[in-house]
Formats: C-alpha cells, sequence, structure tokens
C-alpha cells in the first residue's frame, strides 16, 4: 500500500469552540490509484488532505506514504518530505502574480535533483505559446495547467488535488481531467482528488465517501468511465 491513514483524528479549537473534524479515519490508497474524497460541506476532506500533505497536524493516528511514518514529523522532515514526495494543486491555482507561467513553475523545478523536462511538460500541458506570459494574461484552464506543471515538474510520486476543477466550467474542467488521467497513465502518479463533482469519482480507481469526520462508504470501481466520457461535469 502506497499510502495507509489509520484511525487518524484531528480537532480545531478548545474549550466551547472545540470541534473534532476527523473521527478515525482509516484508509489505504495503492501505488498508481486515482483516488477520489467526496462528501458534503464541512466534512473533513480538506482537513484530511492537509493532514496527508503535512500541512497539519494532526491529533492522533498514523499516516504511511511510501513506508514513511508522516504524522508527528517535525517541521523541518515535514517540509523535506512535501519537497520530495508531493505535488499540491489547488481551487485558486496560487500562482506567483509577477512571474511569468515559465518562472512559475521553475520555482519548484529547483526543489528537485530529477525535474521532468520543463519543453516537454509544457508541450504536454500546451503551454509552450503561454510560457512567456503572467498569470493575469491567462484563461482559468490556463492558470489551472500552469499550476498543475509546477506541482508536476518535480515529478512527485503523490499529487493532492483540492477541488481542482472547483473554479473551471465543465468543458475545462473535462481538459484538466483528462490531462490528470494522462498523468497518471504516464507517471504513474497517485492521485487524492478532493472534489463535489458527483460525475469524476467514476473515472478513478477508488472512492472515499466522507460523512461528519468518517469515512461513509468506501470502494474501488470495478469499471472506470474515461474522463473524456464522463457526464454532467
Ligand atoms: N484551521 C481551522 N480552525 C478551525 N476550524 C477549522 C479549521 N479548518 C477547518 N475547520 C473546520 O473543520 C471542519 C471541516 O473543514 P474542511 O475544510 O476539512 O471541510 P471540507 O469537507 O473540505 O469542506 P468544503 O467542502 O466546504 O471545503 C469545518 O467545520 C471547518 O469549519
Amino acid at each position: 500500500m502506497y499510502l495507509e491513514v489509520k484511525d487518524l483524528k484531528k480537532s480545531y479549537g478548545e474549550g466551547g469552540g472545540y470541534v473534532q473534524v476527523l473521527k478515525g479515519i482509516t484508509a489505504g490508497v495503492e501505488q498508481g490509484e486515482m483516488c477520489v474524497i467526496q462528501g458534503t460541506s464541512g466534512s473533513g476532506k480538506s482537513t484530511l488532505l492537509n493532514c496527508i500533505g503535512g500541512l497539519d497536524t494532526v491529533d492522533s493516528g498514523s499516516i504511511v506514504v511510501d513506508g514513511q511514518e508522516v504524522a508527528g514529523l517535525n517541521s523541518k522532515a515535514l517540509s523535506n518530505y512535501r519537497r520530495e514526495k508531493l505535488g499540491f494543486i489547488f481551487q485558486f491555482y496560487n500562482l506567483v502574480p509577477n512571474l511569468t507561467v515559465k518562472e512559475n513553475i521553475q520555482v519548484c523545478q529547483y526543489l528537485t535533483k530529477n525535474p521532468l523536462n520543463m519543453e516537454e511538460l509544457l508541450q504536454v500541458l500546451g503551454l509552450t505559446e503561454h510560457q512567456n506570459k503572467f498569470p493575469a494574461q491567462l484563461s482559468g484552464g490556463q492558470q489551472q495547467r500552469c499550476a498543475i506543471a509546477r506541482a508536476l515538474i518535480k515529478n512527485p510520486s503523490l499529487l493532492l488535488c483540492d477541488e481542482p476543477t472547483g473554479a473551471l466550467d465543465s468543458r475545462t474542467s473535462r481538459d484538466i481531467l483528462i490531462l490528470l488521467e494522462d498523468i497518471n497513465r504516464q507517471y504513474g502518479t497517485t492521485m487524492l482528488i478532493v472534489t463535489h463533482n458527483n460525475s469524476i469519482k467514476n473515472m478513478v480507481h477508488q472512492v472515499i465517501m466522507i460523512k461528519d469526520g468518517q469515512i461513509s462508504k468506501n470502494y474501488r470501481n470495478e469499471k472506470r468511465v474515461p474522463a473524456a466520457e464522463l457526464e454532467d461535469l
């Protein structure tokens, strides 16, 4: 198992403001799997993703990624873990406004000894002709493709996506999902995708549904639907 989460608990606040967000999550994702995490607003999806990504601490439980226990690492070890293993994609791109597309990607290229080839990645993501533009000169889909390139340049083994199509229209969403599918196939990248979209779960290998901080349903798709054929995106 590439990612194993065991009895993960996480709360925020104290006294009257105390809220237990994750109430004992146990799940596993195989290497090269695409996995969707779904659930109603406030159910704890982003919190789970942030804990796995070392962006937030946990109260108890274990998170093992590629054989390494991540829960409880100190901040230096966590930043090494993020640098070596992870790529992040968020709903609102988070590009640096005064850097060009290429420069935004280069920032992450220098974080690793074995980056992917920049020109090839720009090509694959359809960004070659936009590489010298600034984020404000791009459409939403182009900005998200740039954010994906930035996450992928260091060839992460685990890609964490929080609402990657949340700000996009359905056609652009489909393009981005086809891209993620291609990347998964080409590089074997394990992916966790938090989404509200009910259709995306049909294209992935595994689905984890969270309700009120607990897993309400967890299954593997017997028959996956290619992103190009998803309905109601
Ligand atoms: N830093 C924080 N401090 C206090 N409470 C927080 C913090 N982060 C999240 N929460 C609370 O934890 C709960 C779960 O939040 P989370 O963002 O994980 O939910 P979600 O399922 O991703 O929701 P959404 O689909 O709306 O993004 C919410 O009640 C939220 O208010």
